[in-house]
């Protein structure tokens, strides 16, 4: 499989000790999903990420232990939803967490090990599979929820014990949606206000990162405080603004422009994640 080049640095950036997140905006039916997830023909960026992962963990495997694992998280109506762990959810409370550094993380969470590009593949589609989907006049096959998938990378050197951890997050967004276009009534106007009330938080969050802001309103939806280390943090994010072509769609597709010229207005100043021998262990220990 080939790769394109930002992807390929993104992935050894997150080998590196970085936290790197890719993810996708747009109005609904624009092709955010195609581009994250695709189908068996046009595979998305997630599948070329899961070989990339497992290509270089081979190719470091005599320098590094490289242990990866994943969560994958839907919020829906603005409740997050643990799609790896659906039998025993009721039990689990799930919430959101910030390390010391500023990485978030999701306790109650499933976190679960894999060994392989194919076994990655596989818990995925099996995770998708669960998420939450609708027909709507602009779309057939709409996403009702923000996915979120972490994958975590864990490298170990073989040498001196020194372990680095990096994250890739692959964010397939909900899309903005005019109720007048979609159609949506009852439950799916329900679900398109929380889409749309999130997604204005998130613009919000990138407003203010963008004019250096004093203050950033993370804490203002759940939304913003699970892409709080992919946006203003620890982060490198690549990010693809969808739009449609169709004249129809001219004001959604001037909105998506404008908030990609904001987000592009945003720097981060990203650090590695890495622990000595010694402190590698204590945290074991803890
Ligand atoms: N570049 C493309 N080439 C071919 N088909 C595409 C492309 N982009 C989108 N499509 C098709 O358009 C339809 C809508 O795309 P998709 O579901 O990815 O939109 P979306 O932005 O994720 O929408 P929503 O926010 O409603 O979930 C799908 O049938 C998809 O296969």
């Amino acid at each position: 499989m080939r790769f394109g080049w930002g992807l390929q640095t993104l992935v050894q950036s997150a080998f590196d000790g970085y936290n790197v997140c890719i993810c996708a905006y747009g109005q609904t039916g624009s092709g955010k999903t195609h581009t994250i997830i695709g189908d068996d023909v046009h595979p998305g960026l997630a599948t070329r990420t899961f070989q990339r992962i497992f290509q270089l963990a081979n190719d470091h495997q005599a320098q590094f232990d490289v242990q990866v694992s994943c969560s994958m998280l839907e919020l829906y109506n603005d409740k997050l939803i643990d799609l790896l762990r659906l039998s025993d959810q009721a039990e689990v409370k799930l919430e959101i967490k910030k390390d010391k550094r500023g990485i978030v993380w999701v306790q109650g969470s499933r976190i679960s090990p894999v060994a392989n590009a194919n076994q990655l593949s596989d818990l995925f589609h099996r995770g998708l599979g669960s998420r939450h989907t609708g027909s709507t006049r602009m779309n057939d096959r709409s996403s009702r929820s923000h996915l979120i998938v972490s994958i975590n990378i864990e490298c170990t050197s073989r040498l001196h014990g020194t372990v680095i951890r990096g994250k890739v997050s692959l964010l397939d967004l909900a899309g903005s949606e005019r109720f007048a276009k979609s159609g949506s009534t009852g439950d799916q106007l329900r679900e398109a206000s929380s889409i749309n009330k999130s997604l204005s938080t998130l613009g919000d969050v990138i407003s203010a990162l963008a004019s250096e802001q004093p203050h950033t309103p993370y804490r203002n939806s759940k939304l913003t405080m699970l892409m709080q280390d992919s946006l203003g943090g620890n982060a490198k994010t690549l990010l693809f603004v969808t739009a449609s072509v169709a004249a129809f769609n001219l004001d959604e597709t001037l909105t998506s422009l404008t908030y990609a010229s904001r987000a592009k207005a945003v720097t981060n100043a990203a650090q590695k994640n890495a622990d000595c021998k010694e402190i590698a262990r204590l945290k074991a220990v803890i």
